[in-house]
């Protein structure tokens, strides 16, 4: 099982019910992290917040929205920690007071120049209370503040910073929203009546009934003020690397993110993966949630049946990814269990959307095979996953990626498979159409920005 490691974000100026507007927007995004959860706004006077742990239906009651977070600017964020442990210290917007403003800041992504920077700033007398990389950004910020505008302070601080990084900033009610110049974590712009919305993905301005406008550009800040909206380059990327696993596992199927339709997408890798390794057999299934998408392509290209054979329960929690080996096999058995009658006697193609330890292929696949499955094919659509992810997402070490340890026919003869195909990266590129350059550092080794030596999640602790 993945641990989804990505962190949501949404803002909102301009609208008589921006606490609303944001508690729904987070909830929609819920996918992407549901460790803790926070809103803040702009009452006219100062920041108001409300922050806790638990999903964003746990944390926000009524009275919350309708009373204390008052004010018509407001953004916030749900939090799956990658620098920093998952505590209400560490949930997010981090919120600030520096001279007669109320700042707040709010991360999707993760740095890698965290420790050098931290250490920079604590020698310069920086007290941290946090043990996040993202509260880094605002003591950058508060360094220049006081003989430069926001937006230079801002710029100043960004460009010190090195990794992943897509942010929303509140100064008073300023709502500022920008990407790292390598874009490798999304941020959208939208507009419902005469408020801007920005949001990780696009889902959540469909619930808002929210126009989608445009993506904020890698090295873009755009600052939101009194219902007009500025744009600034505070850095020129030289080459850009969205990170491809948004489209391939991570985002809601129904979201546009870089500019591309993921559900497109993930059909699209299906049906690629159908010319690159056909196979005869009775019907096609995937592993839900991620899988479905690349099986439904895989199935209309190839002509085969497609079943729901492979049935998810949706009530399994995120607490269900335990650190030990027992506890995750345990894990995939309460989320995935087969429809006993589909399978006996039956040749199968199973399409997962990726395999990272392993756990969940060998688990089921053994249980499938005590069913009787005559023919168990594996198609996955997207590379063996061979090197960790520093941006963002926790792909766990080295040790413990399966593609990374063992060749793919081992890895076949391991899961107990009659065959088994990983989308190739040409046929990935292929698939989403690519003209701009991706990360692919997790499936080829080649990090667009240097990792850290060393550095790990409780590396500020
Ligand atoms: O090889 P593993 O270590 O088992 O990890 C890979 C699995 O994790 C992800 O699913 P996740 O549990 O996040 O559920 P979802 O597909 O329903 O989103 C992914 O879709 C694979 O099924
Ligand atoms: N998943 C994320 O984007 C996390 C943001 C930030 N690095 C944190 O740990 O809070
Ligand atoms: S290493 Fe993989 S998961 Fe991480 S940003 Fe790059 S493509 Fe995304």
């Amino acid at each position: 099982m993945l641990k989804k490691e990505y962190c949501g974000l949404f803002g909102i100026s301009g609208h008589a019910e921006a606490a609303r507007m944001t508690y729904f927007g987070l909830y929609a995004m819920q996918h992407r992290g549901q460790e803790s959860a926070g809103i803040v706004t702009w009452d006219g006077q100062k920041l108001r917040e409300q922050r806790g742990m638990g999903l964003v239906a746990d944390v926000f009651r009524e009275e919350h929205l309708s009373r204390q977070l008052k004010g018509t600017v407001g953004m916030g964020h749900i939090r799956y920690s990658t620098t920093g442990a998952s505590l209400l210290r560490n949930a997010q917007p981090f919120m600030v007071r520096y001279k007669d403003m109320g700042l707040a800041v709010a991360h999707n992504g993760n740095l890698v120049n965290t420790v050098e920077l931290r250490r920079e700033l604590e020698n310069n007398g920086s007290l941290f209370q946090t043990s996040m990389d993202s509260e880094i950004v605002m003591h950058l910020v508060a360094q220049t503040l006081s003989d430069s505008s926001l937006e230079e302070a801002m710029s100043t601080a960004c460009r010190r910073l090195k990794g992943a990084y897509s942010l929303l900033f509140m100064a008073n009610n300023k709502l500022i929203g920008l990407r790292d110049p390598w874009g490798f974590r999304p941020l959208c712009l939208g507009r419902v009546g005469d408020a801007y919305v920005l949001a990780s993905e696009t889902c959540a301005f469909d619930l808002l009934e929210a126009e989608y406008l445009r993506d904020i550009e890698p090295g873009e800040m755009v600052v939101i003020e009194n219902g007009r909206l500025h744009s600034y380059r505070f850095c020129e990327p030289e080459r850009t690397s969205p990170c491809i696993f948004e489209l391939i596992y991570f985002a809601r199927p129904d979201s546009i993110v870089f500019g591309k339709n993921v559900y497109e997408s993930r059909k699209a890798m299906g049906r690629t993966l159908a010319r690159e390794a056909p196979v005869d057999a009775d019907f096609v299934m995937p592993f839900p949630d991620s899988g479905v998408y690349a099986a439904v392509g895989y199935a209309q290209e190839s002509g085969l049946p497609y079943e729901m054979a492979m049935i998810r329960n949706h009530y399994v929690g995120r607490t269900f990814i335990q650190p030990s080996q027992d506890m995750r096999d345990f894990g995939v058995r309460v989320k995935l269990n087969p429809v006993k009658s589909m399978i006996n006697g039956k040749r199968i193609v199973i399409v997962e959307d990726s395999v990272v330890r392993g756990t969940t292929i060998r688990t089921r696949v053994k249980k499938l095979r005590e069913l009787g499955a005559r023919e168990l094919h594996l198609r996955v659509s997207c590379p063996p996953i061979c090197h960790p992810c520093y941006y963002g997402i926790d792909f766990s070490s080295k040790g413990e990626l399966i593609a990374a340890n063992h060749s793919v026919e081992d890895i076949a003869r391991y899961m107990n498979l009659d065959s088994l195909h990983y989308l190739s990266v040409d046929g990935l590129l292929d698939s989403v159409q690519a003209k701009s350059e991706y990360c692919l550092a997790c499936f080829q080794g080649t990090y667009p920005v240097p990792p850290p030596q060393g550095g790990s999640k409780s590396c500020l602790e």
